[in-house]
């Protein structure tokens, strides 16, 4: 035994910018897109997986494929946890969230299996009338003002979700409950705001009474764990309403308050299920809305990649109709162009951060207990020992060179990994497969020489991130006139 422990105490850290006594790294935290500065430290340092620390608290970072599996996937049974926010989970009471529960706790997964039974395949087949509705809505959407197009596409990912949740149809661009739950994001992304909160790097601090001078942070803190709790009882309230009216449309809401064994569903239960269905929004509307816009920018840059994926599409379908979910095994240009878009492009570039519940060591470096593990899945897909030529975006490496598959990166990972996952590839195709056969995705037009031009394209930082707004036009194909009205 004093052998292992002679051994473990001399193993290193992995490597990582030099830290100041106290603070550790801080002040060498990147503001915007962090992901690059992690791969740079990777090669800077020599080594796939690096460490900062902020304060006592331990960063690890993942650049490689090799690193990502083997501790993510293969540890799983120790990586899966998430790392305490405090000003979150404990300050603003959202600690049994579906994200940020601990894997430890008996509601982990409970919830998993609650999820799993709205989002697996066959219940994603059941979606289909509502995908096909929302997807209609979009097309017009795109055919009478196609200049609003990211407002289309944020409507069509909120719409879909809530009907999926609530059994709630979003019926205007304003609708209320997507008003809710875009406030729900604002807030969670303040309280979560990286280097923000003193209390995060300082957990005493969570102990300082509210009226203190200087307890600004909690008493914020409060305000946001009552509004957050007033903003998920409402959709949860008005389903029951509807159930008890004998009005309600099936949903996964309703379909678990009214489990098909008939189960009496006490009041715990009935928080687990209304902690899974809020995940559904906090999970799909934003990352959903990424991808989409991904798509819409790369189609702009690659033209020849639109019209292949185009002449797939005209050559599977007659005139006189539009791609469904059936069509999906027929169209493999677009699926690879889905899973290019998730590895171009991926929607959570940093994944969502997972935590290790006891030391571990990985390729002779030690890995401190409770580190918080986060997968660069952004460098992965941006190895040239992944991926071939890893900044041209071509679909054609998936059908002729059949590389690695993306979304076992982009979705994350293990015991974490995305519930929603082929629901949102189902989702994705039906709407590219369907935008494609109805418009072409033209770049701008300069208004003073008549020049087409191509627009600079920058991607926003944040757990999610989006193209910024940049211009483009979506032009009618003939087969829009057969299908769409128009105003
Ligand atoms: C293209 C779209 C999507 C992408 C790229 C994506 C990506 C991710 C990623 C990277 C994670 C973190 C996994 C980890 O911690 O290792 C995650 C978790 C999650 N996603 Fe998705 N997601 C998408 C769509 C969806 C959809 C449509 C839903 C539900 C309707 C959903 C629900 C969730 C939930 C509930 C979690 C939390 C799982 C947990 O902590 O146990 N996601 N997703």
């Amino acid at each position: 035994l004093s052998s292992t422990i002679l051994f473990r105490g001399a193993q290193q850290l992995p490597p990582g910018p030099p830290p100041k006594t106290i603070s550790g790294n801080i002040h060498q935290m990147p503001r915007v897109a962090p992901w690059t500065t992690f791969a740079e430290w990777s090669k800077q340092y020599g080594s796939a997986i690096i460490h900062y620390r902020f304060f006592g608290r331990h960063f690890i970072v993942l650049n490689s494929v090799e690193a990502a599996l083997a501790l993510l996937e293969h540890r799983s049974n120790i990586y899966s946890d998430r790392p305490v926010v405090w000003m979150y989970n404990e300050l603003a009471g959202r600690g049994m969230t579906v994200f940020s529960v601990s894997s430890q706790h008996p509601h982990h997964k409970i919830y998993r299996r609650l999820l799993q039974s709205g989002l697996n395949p066959r219940a994603v087949q059941g979606y289909q009338g509502i995908l096909e509705r929302e997807l209609h809505i979009l097309l017009e959407g795109l055919l009478n003002t196609p200049e609003n197009y990211v407002k289309h596409l944020r409507r069509n990912a909120g719409a879909v979700v809530l009907d999926l949740a609530y059994g709630w149809p979003v019926t205007s661009d304003d609708d209320y409950f997507v008003s809710l739950m875009e406030e729900a994001f604002a807030l969670h992304k303040q309280v979560v705001q990286p280097g923000r909160w003193l209390v995060e790097v300082m957990p005493f601090l969570r102990f300082v009474p509210s009226w203190m001078p200087g307890a600004h942070f909690k008493r914020f803190a409060f305000s946001v764990r009552a509004r957050m709790k007033a903003i998920d009882q409402e959709p949860l309230k008005w389903t029951k309403e509807q159930m008890a009216s004998g009005n309600a449309k099936d949903s996964f809401t309703s379909q678990h308050l009214q489990p098909q064994d008939g189960h009496y569903v006490d009041n715990n239960e009935e928080r687990m299920i209304a902690w899974c269905s809020s995940a559904l929004y906090a999970g799909g509307a934003d990352t959903t809305v990424s991808i989409m816009l991904s798509f819409i920018a790369l189609m702009i840059q690659y033209p020849d990649v639109q019209k292949k994926a185009q002449n797939e599409i005209d050559s599977v379908l007659d005139d006189h109709r539009l791609p469904n979910l059936d069509d999906q095994s027929s169209l493999p240009y677009v699926s690879a162009l889905f899973k290019e878009i998730l590895r171009y492009s991926p929607a959570a570039r940093l994944g969502l951060p997972h935590r290790v519940i006891q030391e571990d060591t990985y390729n002779g470096y030690r890995i401190p207990q409770s580190s918080t593990v986060m997968a660069n899945i952004w460098a992965i897909c941006r190895d040239p020992s992944v991926y071939t030529n890893p900044d041209i975006f071509d679909p054609n490496r998936f059908l002729t060179r059949n590389e690695m598959d993306p979304r076992k990166l982009a979705f994350g990972f293990g015991r974490r990994v995305c519930p929603g996952a082929g629901f949102a590839e189902t989702s994705v195709i039906l709407n590219i497969a369907n935008i494609l056969a109805c418009f072409n995705i033209l770049k701008p037009v300069d208004v003073n020489t008549g020049a087409e031009y191509c627009p600079e394209i920058s991607y926003t930082t944040g757990v999610t991130s989006h193209p910024s707004p940049f211009q483009c036009r979506i032009v009618p194909r003939p087969r829009s006139s057969v299908h769409l009205h128009g105003v």
